[in-house]
C-alpha cells in the first residue's frame, strides 16, 4: 500500500483528536477549502432513462455506477426520502446493506461496527462485504471503516436549522426533556437555558442535532461557559435567506445563489461564515473551521434539503446513476410541517416567524455553520455542473416525479395516515404531528405495482423487507431428519 494522501489521513483521524491536531489540521483544512477539496472535480455526465418502469442496465454509460455507499442519515432533514431511493437501488441491484438489528445503530451512542447485522471482524468470515450503510447513526469514521471500504462514496444531507428545529420540536416533543418542558418552540427559543440541560435525556435533539449526528464534539468553551455566548445581540440576525427548492422568489431566479445568500455580517471570507461573529471567540471559530475541513475530507457530497432536487441531480451525476434512480416521493413529512406549509421563504413569514427562525439558527449555531458551509459547497458544485444544465435536469426530475405520483398514488400526493389502511405503507407514527404517507392506486399492472410499492414503502417497512431478503429465516428441519444429519 502506498503512502496515505492527506485526505485519507484526515479521514482516518477522528474528530476527538481535535485538541492535539488543531493547528496542523487548520492549515490543511484551509488549504482544502481554498482548493475546493479533492472531490470538487468535474463529474461525468448524467444519463437519463425515459421509460416509466426503469429497466436496469438499459443505460449507455461512460462511467461505472458507484455501488459502495455510506449515507449518514441525519435527523429531520429529509433523510428518509434519500433512504427510500437507496433502499430501492440496493433492492433492485441485489446489493448488501449493512443493517442495524432494529432500525438504528445504537443511536445516540457513536456508531460501532459490531452493531451491524452479520458483521465479522476483518478476516473473521467469508460473507461478501457490504455495499450500502445508510441507517440512523451517530457518525464514527473509524468504526464505519471497519464495515465499509474507505473508497466508498460518503454523503449526507443538511437542512436549515430553523426548519429542522420546527420539525424536531414537533417530532421529539416527548423524547427530549428540554422540549417536553417548553410550552412551544417560540417559548423554548426565547429562553432555551430555562429548559435545556446538557446531558439531560434527549438533549441532543434540542440543540445542534446535525453537528451531533456528524459525530463532532462540541467546542470546549460551550461546555464550560455559563449563559449563551452565541445568541446574537440583535435577535433578528442573521439575515441569510434560505428558500425552499421550487417555491417563492426562486420561481423568478430559479438557480441564483445570490437569491439564497444575502450578505450577512461575517468575520472572514471563505465557506464557513458564522452569522454573528461578534459573539464567537477565536477558539470556537478555529474549532468550527477545523471540523468543517475535516468533514470536507470525509464526505464526497452533502445534499441540502432546501435544494433537494438540485442535490439529487448532483448525486446521480456523482454516482453515475440514472435520473430515475434518484426520483422518489417525499417521506416522513409531518402534517402542518415545513413541507405542508410550503414555506421557509422569508417573504412569506410573519415577524414572529422571522424572529423564531433567527433564534433557532443562533441557538443551533454549530448547525448553522454546517449548513452555510455545505450550502456554499452545493452552489459551487452547481456552478461547476452548469446552471442551465442543472435546471433542465431538475425540470426532468420533477416531471418524472409528477408522472409517477399521478400514476402510482391515490390523490397523486401524500395523505393523512387515517387513509392508509395497508400496514405496508403506513408510516410509523411518532411525535405530536401526523406523519403522512401514501395509498397506491388500484388497477396497476404487476410491474408498475411493484415499482409504485417500492416508491411508497416507508423506511421501517422497507428495512424489514431488506432484512428478510438478506437474512432469510432458516428452515428448521424436522426432528428425525436433523438427527440423521447431525454428526
Ligand atoms: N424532499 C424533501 N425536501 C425537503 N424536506 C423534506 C424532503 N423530504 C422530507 N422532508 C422533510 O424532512 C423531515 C423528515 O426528515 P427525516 O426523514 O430526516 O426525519 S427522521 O429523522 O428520519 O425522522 C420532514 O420535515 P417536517 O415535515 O417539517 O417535519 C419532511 O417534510
Amino acid at each position: 500500500m502506498g503512502p496515505l494522501s492527506p485526505t485519507r489521513t484526515m479521514r482516518l483521524w477522528g474528530p476527538r483528536s481535535l485538541g492535539v491536531a488543531l493547528g496542523v489540521f487548520m492549515t490543511i483544512g484551509f488549504a482544502l477549502q481554498l482548493w475546493g477539496g479533492p472531490f470538487q472535480k468535474r463529474l461525468p455526465g448524467l444519463q437519463l432513462r425515459q421509460p416509466l418502469t426503469p429497466s436496469p442496465g438499459s443505460t449507455v454509460s461512460s462511467c461505472l455506477p458507484r455501488q459502495r455507499l455510506v449515507f449518514l442519515k441525519t435527523h429531520k432533514s429529509g433523510s428518509s426520502s434519500v433512504l427510500n431511493l437507496l433502499h430501492r437501488y440496493g433492492d433492485q441491484h441485489g446489493l448488501r446493506f449493512a443493517l442495524p438489528a432494529r432500525y438504528q445503530f445504537g443511536y445516540p451512542r457513536l456508531f460501532q461496527a459490531s452493531r451491524v447485522k452479520g458483521y465479522r471482524p476483518q478476516g473473521g468470515g467469508t460473507k461478501p462485504p457490504f455495499h450500502i450503510l445508510c441507517h440512523h447513526m451517530r457518525f464514527n469514521l473509524k468504526e464505519v471503516l471497519q464495515v465499509m471500504p474507505s473508497d466508498s462514496f460518503f454523503f449526507s444531507i443538511v437542512r436549515d436549522p430553523a426548519a429542522l428545529a420546527r420539525s424536531a420540536f414537533s417530532y421529539y416533543k416527548s423524547t427530549s426533556s428540554a422540549f417536553r418542558k417548553a410550552p412551544s418552540l417560540a417559548a423554548f427559543l426565547a429562553n432555551p437555558r430555562a429548559f435545556y440541560r446538557p446531558g439531560a435525556r434527549g438533549d441532543h435533539y434540542a440543540r445542534n442535532l446535525l453537528w451531533f449526528d456528524f459525530g463532532l464534539p462540541v467546542p470546549p468553551e460551550m461546555k464550560t461557559k455559563r449563559g449563551n455566548p452565541h445568541l446574537p445581540r440583535d435577535p433578528s440576525l442573521p439575515q441569510l435567506n434560505v428558500l425552499p427548492s421550487g417555491s417563492g422568489p426562486r420561481a423568478h431566479h430559479p438557480l441564483d445563489p445570490n437569491a439564497v445568500f444575502h450578505p450577512a455580517p461575517t468575520v472572514a471570507g471563505g465557506h464557513s461564515q458564522i452569522s454573528s461573529p461578534s459573539s464567537l471567540d477565536l477558539g470556537s471559530l478555529s474549532f468550527i473551521q477545523w471540523s468543517l475541513a475535516w468533514l470536507d475530507s470525509v464526505f464526497d457530497l452533502v445534499l441540502v434539503a432546501e435544494y433537494f432536487d438540485e442535490s439529487l441531480v448532483l448525486l446521480a451525476d456523482a454516482l453515475c446513476w440514472g435520473l430515475d434512480d434518484v426520483v422518489g416521493f417525499m417521506h416522513n413529512a409531518q402534517a402542518g410541517g415545513e413541507q405542508g406549509r410550503g414555506a421557509v421563504s422569508n417573504g412569506g413569514l410573519t415577524a414572529e416567524d422571522r424572529q423564531l427562525t433567527a433564534r433557532a439558527r443562533a441557538w443551533n449555531h454549530l448547525d448553522w455553520a454546517l449548513y452555510v458551509h455545505f450550502n456554499h459547497s452545493l452552489w459551487a458544485r452547481i456552478n461547476q455542473y452548469g446552471q442551465s444544465r442543472l435546471e433542465s435536469a431538475v425540470a426532468e426530475l420533477r416531471a418524472r416525479r409528477e408522472a409517477l405520483a399521478k400514476h402510482c398514488l391515490e390523490g397523486g400526493e401524500a395523505l393523512d395516515p387515517k387513509y392508509i389502511t395497508d400496514r405496508r405503507f403506513r408510516p410509523f407514527q411518532f411525535g405530536s404531528g401526523k406523519v403522512l404517507g401514501y395509498v397506491l392506486r388500484s388497477g396497476l399492472s404487476l410491474a408498475d405495482q411493484e415499482e409504485c410499492e417500492r416508491l411508497a414503502t416507508p423506511e421501517l417497512q422497507y428495512k424489514d423487507k431488506l432484512d428478510a431478503k438478506q437474512f432469510p429465516p432458516t428452515v428448521s428441519l424436522p426432528l428425525k431428519t436433523s438427527r440423521i444429519l447431525s454428526p
